[in-house]
């Protein structure tokens, strides 16, 4: 396994790309440890795809390198970058048992039988496979089949990193949530640098201890899933990640406070920074009803089991509420109180409350 290094990695699809817009991927530099897992998480189109074919060889960027454990293999092909790769679709020969399947990998390496046989049942014990291993594969659910296809990414203890690109896409909801904590399990156990692709939270964050947020080309915020949840850098990652995400409020500075539809909010910290379009992020976890506290009108609950979320209007802008108490009534005059060591300034969607460590 190796430690990946991406330095200064832009990419454009077009000839003579000019300004930012052009590259879709803007200016990626990054450490993927040795061993560790990680989640690239993004919305769809925001380069997640680009990077990893980028990674794998596929693609060559249009500048910057690609380092593996410090050697320069920015001009070598995918087929000597000794890389795994699973993809959203099972890649699997059907003709082939399953047992054959998972040993092609190391076979094709010219790997002795007895090492074979070995790896295949460590493999196959994992995933918990051992008695399809003389089914041909042609008989296999589809589930079982991408059980395959990732069995076939691990069996190699030689690669420099496992990548998996959305292998949950086919797999049926109600086993989805097996199979995730099964990857996680198995990272434990073979300790493989991995990279997840994934533009699902509850899959990166189930998988990953770092989690890289991409947003347009760009990588927004890097961070464990609770990081990612506690302190966003960035509003996309508040939004993106939480459910409901975090509330993006409009605000104006004031004499050095921060005032939301004419309310002066307590902060986490000191505002940093100056200029640009100021807003106020507070996840709904964070926003209770109150005796006191700014004025809202209810103007929607939705009961969604554990919990409720009340979305009420502040003046002209809704703010959710995440509440186990009593709910109001829609159309109820009530009081929103915000924690303050979990109220954020940001500006032009990058963070900008300082806090003491
Ligand atoms: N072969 C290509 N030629 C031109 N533009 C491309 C090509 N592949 C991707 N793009 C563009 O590059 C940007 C990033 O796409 P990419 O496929 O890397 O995103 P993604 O996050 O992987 O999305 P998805 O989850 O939908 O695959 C998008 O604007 C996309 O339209």
């Amino acid at each position: 396994m190796a430690k990946i290094t991406l330095s200064e990695l832009r990419h454009s699809y077009l000839p003579n790309p000019k300004g930012a817009e052009d590259y879709a991927l803007k200016m990626i530099d990054l450490d993927w440890e040795d061993g560790g897992a990680y989640a690239l998480l993004g919305p769809s189109g925001c380069g997640k795809s680009t990077l990893l074919n980028i990674i794998s060889g596929l693609l060559h960027p249009s500048e910057g390198r690609i380092l593996f454990d410090g050697r320069d293999v920015t001009d070598l092909p995918p087929d000597q970058r000794n890389i795994a790769q699973v993809f959203q679709f099972p890649v699997i020969y059907d003709t082939m048992t399953v047992r054959d399947n998972l040993a092609f990998p190391l076979r094709n390496r010219g790997v002795d039988e007895g090492r074979v046989a070995q790896r295949v049942a460590e493999i196959a014990a994992m995933l918990e496979v051992e008695e399809m291993l003389d089914t041909r594969a042609a008989h296999l659910s589809p589930d079982n089949k991408q059980k395959i296809s990732m069995g076939r990414g691990l069996v190699r203890d030689d690669v420099n990193v496992v990548m998996f690109d959305e292998p949950l896409t086919v797999i049926d909801p109600h086993l989805k949530w097996k199979l995730r904590s099964k990857l996680k399990e198995l990272h434990q156990r073979v300790r493989a640098t991995m990279i997840y692709v994934t533009h699902d939270q509850t899959e990166a964050l189930t998988f990953a201890d770092q989690v890289v947020v991409m947003q347009e080309g760009e990588i927004v915020q890097i961070g464990t899933p609770v990081e990612l949840f506690e302190r966003p850098q960035h509003t996309f990652v508040g939004h993106f990640i939480g459910s409901p995400g975090m509330n993006v409020l409009p605000a104006v500075e004031q004499g050095g406070a921060v005032l939301f539809e004419g309310h002066k909010l307590a902060l986490e910290g000191k505002l940093s920074g100056q200029g640009g379009d100021l807003r106020v992020g507070i996840r709904p976890e964070y926003v209770s009803l109150a005796d006191t506290g700014l004025p809202a009108t209810v103007r929607k609950v939705s009961d969604v089991g554990r919990h409720a979320v009340v979305e009420a209007m502040v003046g002209d802008t809704p703010v959710k509420a995440i509440t186990s108490g009593a709910l109001p009534p829609q159309g109820e005059a009530v009081h929103l109180a915000f924690r303050p060591d979990q109220t954020r300034a940001y500006r032009d969607g990058w963070i900008a409350t300082e806090v003491d460590t």
